[in-house]
């Protein structure tokens, strides 16, 4: 499959054409298109959006979207969106080692298990964090999510996603960005397990830089959307779709990945998150982790995270009389994490790849007894952080558990920050 072909850049004005002649020129509704295909847009923001903000692809299709029948209720995927707990939510930290009992034998949209969410999504804000465990291709269906982009973070396992605006790879180490509305299929070799973060919310864009300038974080060349890709398939194909929280089945007698020719600015993507430029302090104290960003979805308040999508990858750490890990904190904003691979600075142990933590609203956290007595007494050489890849996705909105979340939290994380040496006044 390392066939596919991409173009670089984030949210770049691309135009791409698997037929030649396909993509009309200097216009995109021309009277007849070439071949009979059928023009449509596909706006991911208002029409009057700022130009800045404004998202939205041209899609030159062998049939339009709106031939289809009525939606009816699906009633697979039990474990995805269910709601989350209607109790009072205690003020405790939670986390959770990969769960055992994820779904089976399923394919992507059967695999997904909703942890955590926010927000109502007809209010067109908040996020929600999933997990999902696949080891089916999805045959003859596809999914599509009006609720929001959806963010694939794979752990173990790769992915193949066959989108509207065509195909991707996205392997343990990579990130797979698919915009609201856009209908796409998931392929596996075996077994793939990982986490997605469902945004409801504006978009995920490149934080700005400030002071650090022109270049740095994630670097826009270095996110790839695919070329055009088509298939012209009249067998009858299952359509999945999230909409206002709940899931949805219709039935098309043919493929709807049948776009031809496309441009525009709203486009799948994927990163791979090693080219993640990572700048940290090189004199004391641990920064601010929104350093490092590597997306965000802004709310309406000006720096008021909707969605952060936060890397801590592999670095060299040399602040001097600095407490390196991260600081002991509780935070306004709430902090959902996960583990690719490796083990978090933080948390010498219980935080396993694959697992989950939440640190919500208010949370005291920060460094357990192991991590802070390691750095507190580490003698401060340079010294390289090898070998993983934790993310948090961090919002403004509190996140509350699904049942099924709050049924397999660990019963023993307060432990973790547990016997601490109380300090001594002169
Ligand atoms: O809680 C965490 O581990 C995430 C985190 C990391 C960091 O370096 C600083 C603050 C923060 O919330
Ligand atoms: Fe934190």
């Amino acid at each position: 499959m390392s066939d596919l072909r991409y173009q670089s850049g984030f949210g770049s004005h691309f135009e791409s054409e698997a037929v030649a002649g396909a993509l009309p020129k200097g216009r995109n509704s021309p009277q007849k298109p070439a071949f009979g295909l059928y023009a449509e847009q596909l706006s991911g923001s208002a029409f009057t959006a700022p130009r800045h903000e404004n998202r939205r692809s041209w899609l030159y299709r062998l049939r339009p979207t709106a031939d289809h029948r009525p939606f009816t209720r699906y009633d697979g995927a039990r474990l995805f969106a269910p709601g989350t707990v209607a109790e009072p939510l205690a003020p405790n930290r939670l986390r959770w080692d990969p769960p055992a009992d994820l779904p089976a034998s399923t394919d992507f949209v059967d695999g997904v298990v909703t942890m955590l969410a926010n927000r109502d999504p007809a209010d067109l804000e908040g996020v929600a964090v999933h997990l999902y465990r696949a080891d089916k291709s999805m045959i003859r269906r596809l999914f599509v999510n009006a609720d929001g982009e959806l963010l694939i973070i794979p752990q173990s396992g790769a992915l193949r996603i066959a989108t509207e605006l065509g195909r991707l790879e996205v392997a343990p180490g990579s990130i797979a960005l698919i915009p609201r509305g856009v209908k796409f299929r998931v392929e596996v070799d075996g077994e793939a397990r990982g986490y997605v973060a469902e945004n409801h919310g504006a978009p995920f864009r490149l934080p700005d830089l400030g002071p650090i300038g022109a270049n740095g974080l994630a670097n826009p060349r270095d996110f790839e959307t695919p070329v055009a890709a088509f298939e012209d398939d009249d067998s009858e194909t299952e359509v999945v779709q999230k909409y206002l929280g709940s899931l949805w089945r219709t039935t098309l007698d043919h493929s709807p990945l049948d776009v031809v020719a496309w441009h525009g600015n709203y486009a799948p993507s994927r990163y791979d998150l090693s080219r993640f430029n990572v700048i940290g302090s090189i004199s004391f104290d641990h920064p601010d982790p929104s350093i490092f960003t590597v997306l965000t979805s802004p709310s309406d308040v000006p720096g008021r995270a909707n969605a952060d999508f936060v890397i801590f990858p592999p670095r060299w750490m040399v602040a001097e009389d600095t407490f390196r890990p991260p600081w002991f904190h509780r935070n306004v904003m709430s902090e959902a994490m996960g583990l690719i691979h490796g083990a978090y600075d933080a948390k010498a142990d219980g935080f396993a790849p694959g697992g989950l933590s939440l640190h919500n609203l208010m949370s005291g956290h920060g460094p357990d007894v192991d991590s802070w007595r390691k750095a507190s007494e580490a003698e401060l050489k340079p010294h390289k952080i090898e070998g993983t890849m934790a993310f948090m996705v961090e919002t403004c909105w509190p996140y509350r558990p699904t049942r099924f979340a709050l049924d397999r939290a660990q019963p023993d994380y307060d432990a973790a920050w547990a016997g601490f040496p109380k300090a001594k006044l002169p």
